[in-house]
């Protein structure tokens, strides 16, 4: 089996949702290949927390006994609840007997946005949360019926872009497609991105150990490159208040271009260009930002609506493909 789902973004493209059939019920989830669970509202959800969302109902499925999950993320949110086994289909791809995680509790960042029925994790099954035993990711319960064993992202600044399951849709990017191999070591699509330059020119240095992560807004990079780039900024200083580096929204940022796998690729300054923030939208805060504290580089959102990405697991060893939109 093939499909496409799309991948709708939220406001400034912080999250992009998917429809997702989950049991009976369509959702909206955040596919997110930095994490492994998939988690969704759920009539189990306390009402006081799932206001506004849509819920799973688990009476479509069958309940794992003894089975429960509970996960942190790296922005202090996080989520738990029980286990059931129920079909999931994305873009009319099926997996008959998914591992669905009901959320019995979640925290306020998830309480609030609305939009965000739960999300579907696309990392390695060895970081799936699930005790006593780890379940497989959508992807991996899949990964053998579909036509090739990969999956593609094509997300957009401000726009609709789509998640393939199965196959590589030539029409999606231009160019070639440079591969890197992934280290799963760590559960994550992680890879060495390699040297970088700020506005144009030939690229030095690097920018080293990374994961694709589309469930997180944001590029965070070492300090070093990141005080590189906004140096190039006038009004650009980091606020401690703000948690990050911020400047005057009517300041035009330069161009990010970061070599993966021999070839480099173009992050366009309009699209590093973040959010305001406050309602006055004199103050913007910035795309790029530190890594200090997670331990590797993450190229999320920011990144990713610039290119085309192979996910790839045709190889004993999985690879990640990058392409220029
Ligand atoms: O929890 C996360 C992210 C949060 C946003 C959604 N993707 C997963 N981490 C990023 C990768 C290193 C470990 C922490």
């Amino acid at each position: 089996q093939s499909g496409e789902v799309a991948a709708n973004p939220e406001q400034y493209d912080e999250s992009y949702l998917c429809p997702v059939q989950v049991g009976q019920t369509t959702l909206n989830l955040d596919f997110d290949t930095g994490s492994a669970d998939l988690w969704v509202f759920s009539t189990l959800t306390p009402k006081s927390e799932s206001t506004g969302h849509s819920l799973y109902n688990p009476s479509t499925g069958t309940k794992k006994s003894g089975y429960t999950w509970d996960i942190s993320y790296g922005d202090g949110s996080g989520a738990s609840g029980t286990v059931y086994a129920d079909k999931v289909v994305v873009g009319g791809v099926t997996a008959t007997s998914q591992a669905v995680e009901a959320a019995t509790s979640v925290s306020s960042q998830f309480e609030q946005d609305t939009d965000n029925d739960g999300l579907l994790g696309l990392a390695f099954s060895s970081i799936n949360t699930v005790e006593p035993q780890a379940q497989k990711t959508f992807f991996d319960s899949v990964k053998g019926s579909l036509a090739k064993p990969l999956f593609t992202a094509d997300l957009k600044k401000g726009a609709a872009g789509t998640y393939d399951f199965g196959y590589i849709d030539s029409s999606k990017y231009t160019g070639s497609i440079s591969y890197v191999n992934v280290n799963t070591a760590n559960g994550f699509w992680e890879f060495t991105a390699s040297g970088y330059a700020v506005g144009s020119g030939s690229v030095s240095g690097s920018v080293g150990d990374a994961i694709a992560d589309t469930g997180t807004t944001l590029m965070y990079l070492p300090t070093t490159v990141v005080q590189a780039y906004y140096n190039k900024v006038d009004s650009a200083d980091y606020d401690s208040n703000q948690g990050g580096y911020t400047y005057d929204c009517s300041e035009n940022l330069p161009n990010f271009l970061i070599s993966l796998g021999g070839k480099t690729f173009t992050v366009s300054g309009t699209d590093i260009n973040f959010a305001p923030v406050d309602s006055s939208g004199e103050t913007c805060f910035g795309g790029i930002q530190e890594n200090t504290g997670i331990g590797m580089s993450i190229l999320g959102d920011i990144f990713l609506k610039s290119v085309f990405v192979v996910f790839d697991q045709t190889q004993s060893t999985p690879r990640l493909g990058f392409a220029a939109q």
